[in-house]
């Protein structure tokens, strides 16, 4: 058997291994009865759900279910256990392990993809005559839903038309009937990047949907990478071996060889249908909430035997969208900003601000010798992350110093609270692009997808001159180092 973070069916079994699975084999109900017990796993950080039979469950067992593929678990000395299994570190590896493995690759060379001739996806071929997604057991996730939400935690890979960028991402998609899906493509995303190229050649958009894919590849492909850089060959020089892929048999695009399920066709450049609305990763589901996103057909599914489909139950913390979605946007935003020359030390997405805010902790004797003032540098920061795409889903970036653990949210909401002046120190940007998925966004006063975020400086004036003139009123900085020591030897002899 493969590597967990190479294989997504050894992924499964690492999982059971840590005694982190609860398989059902009772059957139970796609629609709402397999999203309810996901909720109330990841609402909980229980143990991940594998519903191994499913109404509406083909002769070749299309499919099952595991839900809450990359939510967290309770014991905190395992909390991310699950998202360390997706790349090979040791479950009590800690976020920020986990972070600095996924931008590890920046500085490695790329590690281009194997092509093999079959693999475990081709055990099965179902052409379309063959199939109806509505008869197989897609997963209604929310009741008011506008539709049956197979397409939570598959990865979509599209290429421009000139072959050069093969684009891996996650975006959700609904069926739409037998043999059609619609599915939200939405700017600055690059599968709308790609999907705007074939447009503006007035031909579909050939793609794969590849659910169950290496766990690794899962990782990259919810990371808001550079434009033109070819996910595979990332992730390949991540995990420091070639992924092997093998083709589609109706287009010219390769999936990975072990994925449990494949899904091939083309994306309409031309036709679209209503699309949500979705109990998205904010918590909100606004009833009859839908937009005209494009139609995907899928001419062509193949599997493994007894495939299982990944199924992220989003909306309210903490699922697949908080675990992934703002963390790994944090990474590429404490990149970018390391890699023009500020003095950022790490950048960390909070579960608790939805997260919508990334904090960012400064390095402030390297602050203070770039003798600047704090609306230069804020600006600074604003400037180089909200123009540009792997800021477009955050809203606050709050600037801590170096005694601010950004990973932990006591540390970050008590400097927000009592370092950062409301209106003094925070730094308005109305003309940038904003993140429509935010309910007071989407459903709010001003305008859907413009504005609304701020640069909220949480240093006090003096860590940007002589630097911190204070001691914390706490345990660890109020007592002399000898005296904690002797209270920690004595704790229990003093009876506690
Ligand atoms: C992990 C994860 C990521 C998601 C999503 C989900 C999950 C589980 C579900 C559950 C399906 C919910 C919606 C949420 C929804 C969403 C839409 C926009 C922004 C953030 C989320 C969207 C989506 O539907 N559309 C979209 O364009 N991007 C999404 N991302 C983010 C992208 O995977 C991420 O941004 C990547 O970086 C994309 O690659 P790229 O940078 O373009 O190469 N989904
Ligand atoms: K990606």
């Amino acid at each position: 058997m493969a590597l967990a973070h190479m294989e997504f069916r050894a992924f499964v079994q690492a999982l059971k291994d840590d005694g982190d699975i609860v398989e059902i084999n009772e059957e139970c109900d796609p629609n709402l009865e397999v999203s309810a017990i996901i909720r109330k796993v990841v609402e909980s950080d229980e143990r991940a759900p594998l519903f191994n039979k499913l109404k509406g469950q083909n002769e070749n067992g299309l499919w099952r279910i595991l839900g809450a593929p990359n939510s967290l678990r309770s014991d905190p000395r395992h909390r991310y256990g699950r998202l360390a299994r997706h790349l090979n570190l040791p479950p009590t590896s800690s976020m920020k392990e986990i972070l600095d493995k996924m931008v590890s690759a920046k500085t490695t060379p790329p590690i281009p993809p194997k092509i093999v001739e079959t693999g475990p996806c081709k055990e099965f071929r179902l052409t379309s005559d063959q199939f109806d997604l509505n008869q197989l057991p897609s997963p209604t996730l929310h009741q008011a839903d506008g539709g049956k939400y197979v397409q939570t935690y598959g990865m979509f890979i599209v290429r421009s038309p000139d072959g050069k960028w093969t684009n891996w991402s996650i975006a959700r998609a609904m069926v739409h009937d037998k043999n059609h899906l619609v599915g939200l493509v939405m700017p600055p995303q690059h599968i709308s990047v790609i999907h705007r190229m074939w447009k503006e050649l007035g031909q579909d958009m050939p793609y794969a949907l590849a659910f169950g894919v290496p766990p690794a590849a899962i990782m990259a492909s919810s990371m808001p990478l550079p434009d033109g850089l070819t996910e595979a060959e990332y992730i390949g020089s991540m995990v420091n071996s070639p992924l092997e892929l093998v083709k589609c048999e109706t287009n010219e695009l390769f999936v990975p060889s072990t994925s449990e399920i494949v899904f091939e066709g083309t994306c309409s450049v031309t036709e679209t249908a209503r699309e949500g609305p979705f109990g998205e990763m904010h918590g909100y589901v606004f009833k009859g909430d839908s937009h005209f996103m494009p139609v995907y057909t899928v001419n062509m599914i193949t599997h493994r035997k007894d495939p299982i489909m990944p199924v992220c139950a989003c909306g309210r913390l903490t699922d697949e969208t908080h675990t992934m979605i703002g963390p790994l946007a944090a990474a590429e935003i404490g990149y970018i900003l390391k890699s023009n020359g500020l003095p950022i030390k790490e950048a960390f997405s909070p579960f608790e601000s939805q997260v919508t805010w990334v904090a960012l902790q400064v390095d402030t004797d390297k602050l203070r010798a770039m003798k600047t003032n704090a609306e230069a540098f804020c600006r600074q920061v604003g400037d180089l992350i909200f123009k540009g795409k792997p800021g477009s889903t955050i809203h606050r970036l709050l600037l801590v110093g170096d005694d601010i653990d950004v990973y932990d949210f006591k540390e970050v909401i008590w400097a927000f609270t009592t370092r950062c002046r409301p209106v003094m120190d925070e730094y308005s940007y109305e003309d940038v692009p904003g993140f429509p998925l935010i309910p007071y966004m989407s459903h709010g006063n001003g305008p859907t997808n413009k504005g609304g975020k701020l640069v909220c400086d949480c240093l006090l004036p003096v860590e940007y001159t002589t630097g911190k003139n204070w001691e914390a009123a706490d345990f660890k900085e109020s007592f002399p180092p000898e005296l904690q020591q002797k209270v920690l030897d004595r704790w229990h002899s003093y009876g506690f």
